[in-house]
Protein backbone atom coordinates (compact mmCIF):
# COMPACT_ATOMS: atom_id res chain seq x y z
CA UNK A 1 0.00 0.00 0.00
CA UNK A 2 0.99 3.48 -0.62
CA UNK A 3 0.61 6.00 1.45
CA UNK A 4 1.03 9.79 0.41
CA UNK A 5 1.02 12.85 2.98
CA UNK A 6 0.51 16.12 0.68
CA UNK A 7 2.35 18.98 3.61
CA UNK A 8 4.02 16.76 5.30
CA UNK A 9 5.13 19.30 8.26
CA UNK A 10 3.78 18.42 12.06
CA UNK A 11 0.68 16.69 11.57
CA UNK A 12 1.50 15.03 8.80
CA UNK A 13 4.79 13.65 9.60
CA UNK A 14 3.56 12.15 12.88
CA UNK A 15 0.42 10.51 10.66
CA UNK A 16 2.97 9.72 8.37
CA UNK A 17 6.07 7.94 10.31
CA UNK A 18 3.49 6.01 12.45
CA UNK A 19 1.88 4.81 9.99
CA UNK A 20 5.22 3.25 8.30
CA UNK A 21 6.86 2.47 11.93
CA UNK A 22 3.49 0.52 12.65
CA UNK A 23 2.98 -1.28 9.02
CA UNK A 24 6.49 -1.52 7.50
CA UNK A 25 4.77 -3.11 4.09
CA UNK A 26 3.10 0.36 3.51
CA UNK A 27 5.39 2.76 1.44
CA UNK A 28 5.32 6.47 2.87
CA UNK A 29 5.87 9.40 0.96
CA UNK A 30 6.58 12.76 2.86
CA UNK A 31 5.58 15.28 0.55
CA UNK A 32 6.72 18.83 2.07
CA UNK A 33 9.24 21.93 1.28
CA UNK A 34 11.91 23.34 3.60
CA UNK A 35 14.33 22.11 5.75
CA UNK A 36 11.98 19.69 7.23
CA UNK A 37 11.24 17.94 4.28
CA UNK A 38 15.33 17.89 2.61
CA UNK A 39 16.33 16.40 5.90
CA UNK A 40 13.85 13.82 5.78
CA UNK A 41 14.58 13.08 2.19
CA UNK A 42 18.77 13.43 2.93
CA UNK A 43 18.33 11.02 5.23
CA UNK A 44 15.84 8.77 4.15
CA UNK A 45 14.19 8.72 7.85
CA UNK A 46 11.74 10.79 10.37
CA UNK A 47 12.61 10.72 14.03
CA UNK A 48 9.15 10.16 16.28
CA UNK A 49 9.13 11.54 19.19
CA UNK A 50 6.50 11.71 21.43
CA UNK A 51 5.51 8.98 25.04
CA UNK A 52 7.71 6.25 23.76
CA UNK A 53 11.35 6.32 23.22
CA UNK A 54 12.36 8.41 20.44
CA UNK A 55 11.28 5.68 17.12
CA UNK A 56 13.47 6.57 13.75
CA UNK A 57 11.29 5.47 10.61
CA UNK A 58 12.27 4.88 7.15
CA UNK A 59 10.04 7.02 4.99
CA UNK A 60 10.81 9.00 1.54
CA UNK A 61 11.09 12.58 1.85
CA UNK A 62 10.36 14.54 -1.18
CA UNK A 63 9.00 18.46 -2.67
CA UNK A 64 8.45 16.43 -6.08
CA UNK A 65 4.81 16.47 -6.42
CA UNK A 66 5.17 13.56 -9.25
CA UNK A 67 6.53 11.04 -6.26
CA UNK A 68 2.92 10.66 -5.07
CA UNK A 69 1.76 8.66 -7.93
CA UNK A 70 -0.13 5.36 -7.39
CA UNK A 71 -0.78 6.00 -4.02
CA UNK A 72 -3.67 4.34 -2.49
CA UNK A 73 -3.91 7.60 0.30
CA UNK A 74 -3.20 10.88 0.07
CA UNK A 75 -3.41 12.44 3.41
CA UNK A 76 -4.40 16.56 3.09
CA UNK A 77 -2.20 18.13 5.53
CA UNK A 78 -0.81 21.46 4.68
CA UNK A 79 -2.39 24.39 6.47
CA UNK A 80 -5.93 25.21 5.08
CA UNK A 81 -4.69 28.64 3.20
CA UNK A 82 -1.79 26.87 1.37
CA UNK A 83 -4.75 23.65 0.21
CA UNK A 84 -5.74 24.87 -3.15
CA UNK A 85 -2.32 25.91 -4.09
CA UNK A 86 -1.08 22.18 -3.37
CA UNK A 87 -3.57 20.38 -4.21
CA UNK A 88 -3.56 21.61 -7.36
CA UNK A 89 0.19 21.37 -8.14
CA UNK A 90 -0.64 17.84 -7.18
CA UNK A 91 -3.59 16.64 -9.08
CA UNK A 92 -2.01 14.92 -11.88
CA UNK A 93 -0.45 12.47 -10.23
CA UNK A 94 -3.14 11.47 -7.75
CA UNK A 95 -4.94 9.27 -10.08
CA UNK A 96 -7.30 7.13 -8.17
CA UNK A 97 -5.97 7.55 -4.46
CA UNK A 98 -8.57 8.22 -1.88
CA UNK A 99 -7.91 11.67 -0.44
CA UNK A 100 -8.28 12.45 3.31
CA UNK A 101 -8.16 16.26 4.25
CA UNK A 102 -6.89 16.15 8.23
CA UNK A 103 -6.81 19.69 8.67
CA UNK A 104 -9.11 22.39 10.66
CA UNK A 105 -10.80 24.84 8.38
CA UNK A 106 -13.46 23.95 5.49
CA UNK A 107 -11.32 22.78 2.36
CA UNK A 108 -14.10 20.87 0.58
CA UNK A 109 -14.30 23.69 -2.21
CA UNK A 110 -10.75 24.07 -3.24
CA UNK A 111 -10.06 20.27 -2.78
CA UNK A 112 -13.53 19.19 -4.89
CA UNK A 113 -11.84 21.13 -7.71
CA UNK A 114 -9.95 18.49 -8.31
CA UNK A 115 -10.78 15.39 -6.54
CA UNK A 116 -13.31 13.34 -7.07
CA UNK A 117 -16.36 13.97 -4.53
CA UNK A 118 -16.47 9.95 -3.88
CA UNK A 119 -12.84 9.67 -3.07
CA UNK A 120 -12.90 12.85 -1.21
CA UNK A 121 -12.86 12.46 2.87
CA UNK A 122 -12.71 15.42 5.20
CA UNK A 123 -12.06 15.00 9.05
CA UNK A 124 -10.06 16.17 11.80
CA UNK A 125 -6.82 15.41 14.29
CA UNK A 126 -7.50 16.56 17.85
CA UNK A 127 -3.90 15.73 18.68
CA UNK A 128 -0.90 18.28 19.02
CA UNK A 129 2.15 17.88 17.33
CA UNK A 130 5.48 20.26 16.72
CA UNK A 131 8.77 20.24 14.55
CA UNK A 132 11.19 21.15 16.92
CA UNK A 133 13.74 20.60 14.29
CA UNK A 134 13.58 19.82 10.94
CA UNK A 135 13.42 16.05 10.38
CA UNK A 136 11.91 15.70 13.63
CA UNK A 137 8.10 15.62 14.67
CA UNK A 138 6.94 15.63 18.22
CA UNK A 139 3.42 14.46 19.86
CA UNK A 140 2.49 17.01 22.51
CA UNK A 141 -0.59 15.63 22.83
CA UNK A 142 -1.70 11.92 21.89
CA UNK A 143 -5.43 12.54 20.93
CA UNK A 144 -8.25 11.34 19.05
CA UNK A 145 -9.05 11.44 14.67
CA UNK A 146 -12.18 11.98 13.43
CA UNK A 147 -13.33 11.27 9.97
CA UNK A 148 -16.58 10.61 8.43
CA UNK A 149 -18.64 10.47 5.02
CA UNK A 150 -20.57 13.54 3.26
CA UNK A 151 -24.33 14.28 3.66
CA UNK A 152 -24.91 12.47 0.87
CA UNK A 153 -23.02 8.92 1.66
CA UNK A 154 -21.15 9.34 -1.72
CA UNK A 155 -17.84 8.79 -0.23
CA UNK A 156 -19.10 6.15 2.24
CA UNK A 157 -16.71 3.43 0.65
CA UNK A 158 -13.61 5.67 0.98
CA UNK A 159 -14.41 6.79 4.56
CA UNK A 160 -14.50 3.20 5.92
CA UNK A 161 -11.19 2.95 3.73
CA UNK A 162 -9.68 5.81 5.16
CA UNK A 163 -10.68 5.23 8.94
CA UNK A 164 -8.58 1.74 8.50
CA UNK A 165 -5.58 2.89 6.86
CA UNK A 166 -5.67 5.95 9.69
CA UNK A 167 -5.95 3.12 12.35
CA UNK A 168 -2.62 2.29 11.30
CA UNK A 169 -1.28 5.09 13.40
CA UNK A 170 -2.01 3.81 16.95
CA UNK A 171 -4.01 7.12 17.60
CA UNK A 172 -7.80 6.44 18.10
CA UNK A 173 -9.82 6.97 14.90
CA UNK A 174 -13.94 7.24 14.76
CA UNK A 175 -16.30 7.65 11.55
CA UNK A 176 -18.85 9.94 12.50
CA UNK A 177 -21.63 10.58 10.33
CA UNK A 178 -21.77 13.99 11.14
CA UNK A 179 -18.45 14.93 10.58
CA UNK A 180 -19.41 18.24 9.57
CA UNK A 181 -20.83 18.71 13.66
CA UNK A 182 -17.19 17.50 14.80
CA UNK A 183 -15.76 19.83 12.39
CA UNK A 184 -17.15 23.23 13.44
CA UNK A 185 -17.04 21.78 17.22
CA UNK A 186 -13.11 21.65 16.78
CA UNK A 187 -12.81 25.07 15.30
CA UNK A 188 -14.99 26.20 18.59
CA UNK A 189 -12.27 24.44 20.73
CA UNK A 190 -9.81 26.32 18.86
CA UNK A 191 -11.24 29.60 19.19
CA UNK A 192 -10.23 29.74 23.08
CA UNK A 193 -6.42 28.21 22.68
CA UNK A 194 -5.49 30.53 19.46
CA UNK A 195 -6.77 33.62 22.03
CA UNK A 196 -4.27 32.49 24.98
CA UNK A 197 -1.93 31.48 21.82
CA UNK A 198 -1.90 35.67 21.42
CA UNK A 199 -0.13 35.84 24.84
CA UNK A 200 1.77 32.81 25.24
CA UNK A 201 -0.05 31.65 27.69
CA UNK A 202 -0.57 28.26 28.78
CA UNK A 203 -4.07 27.42 27.29
CA UNK A 204 -5.29 25.61 30.64
CA UNK A 205 -3.18 26.86 33.53
CA UNK A 206 -2.89 30.84 32.38
CA UNK A 207 -5.53 31.37 30.27
CA UNK A 208 -8.62 28.87 31.70
CA UNK A 209 -7.60 28.61 35.32
CA UNK A 210 -7.11 32.67 35.09
CA UNK A 211 -10.22 34.25 36.30
CA UNK A 212 -10.04 37.57 34.20
CA UNK A 213 -9.18 35.76 31.10
CA UNK A 214 -12.16 32.96 31.57
CA UNK A 215 -14.56 35.79 32.55
CA UNK A 216 -13.17 38.50 29.51
CA UNK A 217 -12.25 35.61 26.93
CA UNK A 218 -13.11 32.54 27.29
CA UNK A 219 -16.21 32.21 28.03
CA UNK A 220 -17.62 35.10 25.04
CA UNK A 221 -15.70 33.51 22.75
CA UNK A 222 -17.61 29.92 23.88
CA UNK A 223 -20.66 31.40 23.92
CA UNK A 224 -20.47 33.07 20.55
CA UNK A 225 -19.51 29.95 19.10
CA UNK A 226 -22.77 28.08 20.38
CA UNK A 227 -24.86 31.06 19.69
CA UNK A 228 -23.35 31.59 15.82
CA UNK A 229 -23.89 27.80 15.61
CA UNK A 230 -27.28 27.63 16.64
CA UNK A 231 -28.36 30.70 14.76
CA UNK A 232 -27.12 29.06 11.63
CA UNK A 233 -28.79 25.70 12.42
CA UNK A 234 -25.06 23.66 13.00
CA UNK A 235 -26.00 20.30 14.61
CA UNK A 236 -22.55 19.71 16.34
CA UNK A 237 -21.22 16.40 16.99
CA UNK A 238 -18.74 15.82 19.83
CA UNK A 239 -15.19 14.94 19.59
CA UNK A 240 -15.22 11.05 20.83
CA UNK A 241 -12.95 10.47 24.24
CA UNK A 242 -12.33 14.45 24.63
CA UNK A 243 -13.93 17.45 25.56
CA UNK A 244 -15.88 19.45 23.55
CA UNK A 245 -16.99 22.98 23.01
CA UNK A 246 -19.97 22.83 25.83
CA UNK A 247 -18.04 21.31 27.82
CA UNK A 248 -15.26 23.44 27.98
CA UNK A 249 -17.73 26.21 28.51
CA UNK A 250 -19.35 23.74 31.23
CA UNK A 251 -15.66 23.79 32.38
CA UNK A 252 -15.30 27.53 32.39
CA UNK A 253 -18.32 27.91 34.87
CA UNK A 254 -17.34 25.00 37.04
CA UNK A 255 -14.19 27.09 38.07
CA UNK A 256 -15.72 29.89 38.56
CA UNK A 257 -16.98 27.90 41.87
CA UNK A 258 -15.36 28.82 45.05
CA UNK A 259 -15.04 25.24 46.60
CA UNK A 260 -14.27 23.39 43.38
CA UNK A 261 -12.68 26.05 41.11
CA UNK A 262 -9.17 25.61 43.43
CA UNK A 263 -9.43 21.93 43.16
CA UNK A 264 -9.80 21.66 39.63
CA UNK A 265 -7.39 24.17 38.78
CA UNK A 266 -4.51 22.43 40.73
CA UNK A 267 -5.51 19.21 39.21
CA UNK A 268 -5.21 20.96 35.25
CA UNK A 269 -2.03 22.64 36.64
CA UNK A 270 -0.51 19.41 37.35
CA UNK A 271 -1.26 17.72 33.77
CA UNK A 272 -0.95 20.87 31.22
CA UNK A 273 2.22 22.27 32.99
CA UNK A 274 4.12 19.57 32.14
CA UNK A 275 3.59 18.84 28.58
CA UNK A 276 1.80 22.22 26.87
CA UNK A 277 -0.36 22.13 24.63
CA UNK A 278 1.34 24.06 21.60
CA UNK A 279 -1.71 25.41 18.86
CA UNK A 280 -0.41 25.19 15.32
CA UNK A 281 -1.64 28.80 15.38
CA UNK A 282 1.24 29.97 17.79
CA UNK A 283 3.68 28.01 16.04
CA UNK A 284 3.38 29.54 13.23
CA UNK A 285 3.26 33.05 15.24
CA UNK A 286 6.67 31.62 17.06
CA UNK A 287 8.05 31.55 13.54
CA UNK A 288 6.48 34.68 12.06
CA UNK A 289 4.54 32.53 10.04
CA UNK A 290 1.29 33.72 8.17
CA UNK A 291 -1.42 31.76 10.06
CA UNK A 292 -4.72 30.20 9.17
CA UNK A 293 -6.58 32.07 11.52
CA UNK A 294 -8.86 33.46 8.29
CA UNK A 295 -9.46 29.85 7.52
CA UNK A 296 -10.41 28.66 10.66
CA UNK A 297 -11.99 31.61 12.93
CA UNK A 298 -12.94 32.89 9.63
CA UNK A 299 -15.38 30.48 8.81
CA UNK A 300 -17.08 31.41 11.96
CA UNK A 301 -17.23 35.10 11.61
CA UNK A 302 -18.41 33.99 7.72
CA UNK A 303 -21.23 31.31 9.47
CA UNK A 304 -22.86 34.53 11.45
CA UNK A 305 -22.64 36.92 8.83
CA UNK A 306 -24.58 34.28 6.47
CA UNK A 307 -27.29 33.78 8.59
CA UNK A 308 -27.57 37.91 9.67
CA UNK A 309 -25.54 37.76 12.65
CA UNK A 310 -22.23 38.95 13.96
CA UNK A 311 -18.93 37.21 15.63
CA UNK A 312 -17.14 40.13 17.30
CA UNK A 313 -15.01 38.10 19.66
CA UNK A 314 -13.76 35.54 16.99
CA UNK A 315 -13.14 38.60 14.67
CA UNK A 316 -11.31 40.03 17.63
CA UNK A 317 -8.87 36.78 17.45
CA UNK A 318 -8.29 37.16 13.94
CA UNK A 319 -7.33 41.07 14.05
CA UNK A 320 -4.28 40.53 17.04
CA UNK A 321 -3.32 37.52 15.53
CA UNK A 322 -3.10 39.67 12.43
CA UNK A 323 -1.34 42.31 14.32
CA UNK A 324 1.39 39.79 15.61
CA UNK A 325 2.09 39.01 11.71
CA UNK A 326 2.34 42.12 10.90
CA UNK A 327 4.62 42.93 14.18
CA UNK A 328 7.20 39.94 13.64
CA UNK A 329 8.32 36.67 14.42
CA UNK A 330 7.55 36.04 18.74
CA UNK A 331 6.00 39.35 19.46
CA UNK A 332 2.93 38.89 20.92
CA UNK A 333 0.55 40.68 23.28
CA UNK A 334 0.87 40.27 26.44
CA UNK A 335 -2.42 38.16 28.81
CA UNK A 336 -3.39 42.09 29.98
CA UNK A 337 -3.27 43.60 26.60
CA UNK A 338 -5.55 40.52 25.72
CA UNK A 339 -7.91 41.13 28.22
CA UNK A 340 -8.04 44.61 27.46
CA UNK A 341 -9.14 44.44 24.07
CA UNK A 342 -11.91 41.74 24.51
CA UNK A 343 -13.21 44.00 27.26
CA UNK A 344 -13.45 47.05 24.55
CA UNK A 345 -15.78 44.82 22.63
CA UNK A 346 -18.30 44.77 25.48
CA UNK A 347 -17.92 48.24 25.48
CA UNK A 348 -18.77 49.20 21.86
N1 LIG B 1 0.05 20.89 14.63
C1 LIG B 1 -0.98 20.47 15.32
O1 LIG B 1 -0.84 20.06 16.46
C2 LIG B 1 -2.34 20.40 14.74
C3 LIG B 1 -2.64 20.86 13.47
N2 LIG B 1 -3.90 20.70 12.97
C4 LIG B 1 -4.23 21.14 11.63
O2 LIG B 1 -3.51 20.31 10.70
C5 LIG B 1 -3.17 21.06 9.54
C6 LIG B 1 -1.65 21.00 9.37
O3 LIG B 1 -1.06 21.64 10.48
P1 LIG B 1 0.48 21.51 10.82
O4 LIG B 1 0.95 20.15 10.54
O5 LIG B 1 0.67 22.08 12.17
O6 LIG B 1 1.10 22.51 9.73
P2 LIG B 1 2.61 22.66 9.27
O7 LIG B 1 2.77 24.06 8.83
O8 LIG B 1 3.51 22.13 10.33
O9 LIG B 1 2.70 21.65 8.05
C7 LIG B 1 2.29 21.95 6.75
C8 LIG B 1 3.46 21.75 5.84
O10 LIG B 1 3.03 21.82 4.48
C9 LIG B 1 4.03 22.53 3.75
N3 LIG B 1 3.45 23.04 2.51
C10 LIG B 1 2.75 24.17 2.30
N4 LIG B 1 2.39 24.28 1.01
C11 LIG B 1 2.89 23.20 0.38
C12 LIG B 1 2.86 22.75 -0.94
N5 LIG B 1 2.26 23.45 -1.90
N6 LIG B 1 3.47 21.59 -1.24
C13 LIG B 1 4.09 20.88 -0.28
N7 LIG B 1 4.17 21.26 1.01
C14 LIG B 1 3.57 22.41 1.34
C15 LIG B 1 4.44 23.62 4.70
O11 LIG B 1 5.63 24.24 4.30
P3 LIG B 1 5.88 25.78 4.72
O12 LIG B 1 6.14 25.75 6.18
O13 LIG B 1 7.05 26.16 3.89
O14 LIG B 1 4.64 26.54 4.39
C16 LIG B 1 4.54 22.83 6.01
O15 LIG B 1 5.79 22.22 6.15
C17 LIG B 1 -3.70 22.48 9.79
O16 LIG B 1 -4.95 22.62 9.20
C18 LIG B 1 -3.81 22.56 11.31
O17 LIG B 1 -4.78 23.48 11.76
C19 LIG B 1 -4.89 20.06 13.66
C20 LIG B 1 -4.64 19.59 14.90
C21 LIG B 1 -3.38 19.77 15.57
C1 LIG C 1 -6.44 21.94 19.42
C2 LIG C 1 -5.27 21.42 18.58
C3 LIG C 1 -4.00 21.55 19.35
C4 LIG C 1 -5.54 19.95 18.31
O1 LIG C 1 -5.72 19.18 19.40
C5 LIG C 1 -5.28 22.10 17.25
O2 LIG C 1 -6.17 21.89 16.51
C6 LIG C 1 -4.26 23.05 16.76
O3 LIG C 1 -3.12 23.06 17.20
O4 LIG C 1 -4.61 23.82 15.84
Amino acid sequence: MKISVLGAGAIGTMLGGLIRDNDPTCQVVLLGRGPHIQTIRDTGRVQLQGPWPTREVQVIGTDNPADIAGSDIVLVTVKSQATAEAIAAAAPYIDSAIVVSVQNGFNDAALLKHVNEERLVMGITATNVTVPEPGTASLQFNGTIVLGPNAERTNAASATAATKTLEKTGFRVFEEANVEGVRYNKLAINSPGYAASLSQSNFITEAVCHRGWRTAVGKPLADECLRVFDTAGVKLARIPKLPDIRKLRGFFGKLDSPLLGPIVGTGAKLIFNRRPIQFSLYQDLLKGKGTEVDHTLGEIVRLAERNGTTAPYNQMVIDLAREIENRGAGKFFTREEVIDRFRQIESR
